[in-house]
């Protein structure tokens, strides 16, 4: 696709098939606005917390859910392994917010409905390996919004961890969408790069992500 289809979105680059990094995408007061919401996410109904792995690994990102809870590696609609707390609901503004940009990388929104968000938050040596999202029972593609500190977003192939990938930056404000041949690439941030954030959206350090899914799960998982 060629630029002059997205007079708007002069930025945006596509990293492999259906992979698209728009730079600076999120306003300065939409930046502001998802970090006040982040926080109180973070508060409760249930805590953001460091997922422990099946093997005893802790992560060292901390998370908070929306809609649907993640834990290694399954959707449940309560917090199994923190504090059994029914996760918060998924509100219909950041559904709102994923069709934008959905649209905003591909032209069109083809009908996306998110109903998962995992909120992630780096301080400046979390990192995370690389994984593929794959808990979702949908094809739909994962919305990533970044904020604060950026960081190393190696973003590689369906196939294995390994290479070929590509190394992106992500700064505060970045859109980065992975869908249809991308959807199921393996990915991870190796580093975040502190003290390069953007204090003017209300976090003085340390990086936040948020990503949206459609899990194609109904009921209670
Ligand atoms: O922090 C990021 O940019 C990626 C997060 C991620 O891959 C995930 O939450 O599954
Ligand atoms: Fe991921």
């Amino acid at each position: 696709m060629t630029d002059a289809l997205f007079p708007l979105d002069r930025g945006r680059v596509e990293v492999a098939p259906g992979a698209v990094h728009v730079p600076g995408w999120l306003s300065p007061e939409r930046r502001r606005g998802l970090v006040e919401a982040c926080r109180a996410w973070a508060r409760g109904p249930v805590p953001i917390r460091h997922t422990v792995l099946p093997g005893g690994g802790v992560m060292s990102v901390r998370t908070v859910c929306l809609g649907w809870h993640w834990l290694p590696y399954r959707y449940a609609r309560t917090a199994d392994d923190v504090n059994g707390a029914p996760v918060a609901a998924f509100p219909g503004w950041l559904g709102d917010l994923g069709r934008e940009a959905v649209a905003a990388a591909y032209g069109e929104d083809g009908g996306y409905r998110p109903d998962a968000a995992l909120v992630n938050f780096y301080d400046g040596d979390a990192r995370m390996g690389m994984h593929q999202d794959r808990e979702e029972r949908s094809a739909a593609p994962v919305v990533s919004l970044s904020i604060g500190d950026g960081c190393l977003f190696r973003f590689g192939n369906a196939q294995g961890r390994g290479r070929p990938y590509t190394d992106v930056r992500l700064e505060s404000g970045d859109l980065f969408v992975f869908g249809g041949p991308s959807r199921f690439a393996y990915h991870g941030v190796p580093r975040v790069y502190p003290g390069t954030g953007d204090p003017a959206a209300g976090l003085r350090a340390g990086r936040l992500n948020i990503t949206l899914r459609e899990t194609g799960l109904s009921g209670g998982g």
